[in-house]
């Protein structure tokens, strides 16, 4: 039964159960421009784009004072996995420290050797604003990158700073690419990854290859995307990457599974995990949903089918041939697998493809974004609007207005 206004929800909807006839035919709303399918595909075309914007912005000049002591990314949401996306692709032997910073300003120790990268989608979040500005008064590069016409494109004006602009067309969760690109062009500027042309052009092409699979108008049976979020429907994904590249796809999953499709997710790195959460694989929703397959049980007395965990491992073997990065140890991955197995938890496992780590990334993202979208629709959620992230605004509003 949809939710409904009885609850004191406004704004609220959504049915419990998830319907996967309501992912046949093309998404008509989804696919219209400002649509979540929409916003989705054109992933590809936004990372082109803004690639030229940063072109133009002028990022070569943080070249001309070399190295620095050490990279802040600052921002929340979906801005600070860009500061992730950064760590990643910069790697373990990246020569300086690169941190995403998400609560407001900066740390104390940033200074004039620094470089502070402020991205905010809205070019309006307290945080990146309070960190480009105290980025700019103590002395520290700084580049913000944003929404044009933003305060935070004032700021950057007044400290002299680069500006990356970032049209905004949709929420800042679906301009994950466009955030990304001048973070990582930023840093290259800096010598501190190595991305060239091809790779960002490949990244964009498997992102366009992917939006392509993952459209409206393929069923299921074709389209990896509503397969997963089927498959997840009605369970507590938990979604682990196997390196430290697929953990930050994992974490990004979870962001989307949260907001758009509203499920709870336990999201991070193997290697953690597996030092503790991997506990939960034996808790009430994973070995012990067995204790309910009683075959007595009187099916109209019992409630519905338990709720269960439902991994999802995303694994990334790395490239062969590449020694800037260490191979992924994959016996953790392996390990997980035959853990679910031995507990009779479903693990669906996914795995990185291309030839660079940007691509490798995409190729983790893209899909899984589509299948939260999907996974909403089926619950006739509506992924673009969170009544639960306007509402915390609202009350914190009103507490401080108090
Ligand atoms: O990138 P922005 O516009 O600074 O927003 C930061 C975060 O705040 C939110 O808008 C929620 O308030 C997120 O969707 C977003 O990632």
């Amino acid at each position: 039964m949809p939710h409904s206004e009885e609850a004191g929800l406004a704004g609220v909807t959504g049915d419990r159960h998830a319907d996967p006839e309501r992912l046949d035919g093309p998404q008509e709303a989804s696919n219209r421009p400002g649509g979540a399918l929409w916003a989705l595909a054109a992933a590809g075309p936004q990372l082109r784009e803004v690639a030229h914007f940063a072109a133009e912005a002028g990022l070569g000049v943080l070249a001309q004072e070399g190295r620095p002591r050490a990279v802040v990314v600052a921002g929340v949401g979906t801005a600070a996995r860009t500061g992730d996306i950064l760590q990643t692709v910069a790697g373990p032997r990246c020569p300086v420290p690169v941190m995403a910073h998400r609560s407001a300003g900066i740390p104390g120790w940033v200074g004039a050797a620094d470089v502070v990268l402020a991205v905010s989608a809205s070019g309006r979040s307290p945080e990146a604003l309070a960190a480009a500005e105290a980025a700019a008064r103590r002395g520290a590069r700084l580049v913000a990158i944003g929404a044009p016409d933003s305060p935070l494109q004032s700021l950057a004006e007044r400290a002299r700073a680069v500006f990356v602009p970032v049209p905004r067309t949709a929420p800042a969760r679906m301009s994950l690419w466009g955030l990304t690109v001048p973070v990582l062009l930023a840093a290259r500027e800096l010598g501190l990854v190595r991305l060239a042309e091809a790779d960002i052009a490949e990244t964009a092409r498997r992102l366009d290859e992917d939006a392509e699979r993952c459209r409206g108008e393929a069923d299921s049976f074709v389209n990896p995307a509503k397969e997963l979020a089927m498959n997840l429907a009605g369970t507590i994904p938990v979604v682990w990457g196997g390196s430290p590249l697929a953990g930050v796809a994992a974490r990004r999953f979870g962001d989307m599974l949260a907001a758009n499709s509203r499920y709870p997710v336990i999201a991070g790195e193997l290697g953690e995990a597996g030092r503790g959460r991997v506990g939960l694989l034996d808790g009430v929703f994973g070995s012990l949903t067995r204790q309910s397959n009683d075959i007595f049980a009187d099916p109209l007395e019992g409630d519905e089918q338990p709720t269960r965990l439902r991994i999802v491992l995303f694994r990334d073997d790395g490239l062969e041939g590449d020694d800037s990065v260490p191979l992924p140890d994959s016996r953790r991955a392996d390990a997980v697998e035959k853990l679910a197995e031995e507990r009779g938890i479903h693990c669906d496992v996914f795995k990185a493809e291309g030839g660079c780590s940007l691509e490798r990334l995409a190729s983790l993202i893209a899909f899984p974004d589509f299948t939260s979208v999907y996974l909403a629709l089926a619950h006739n959620l509506d992924p673009m609007s969170v009544p639960a992230v306007s509402d915390m605004k609202d009350h914190i509003h009103s507490g401080s207005r108090q």
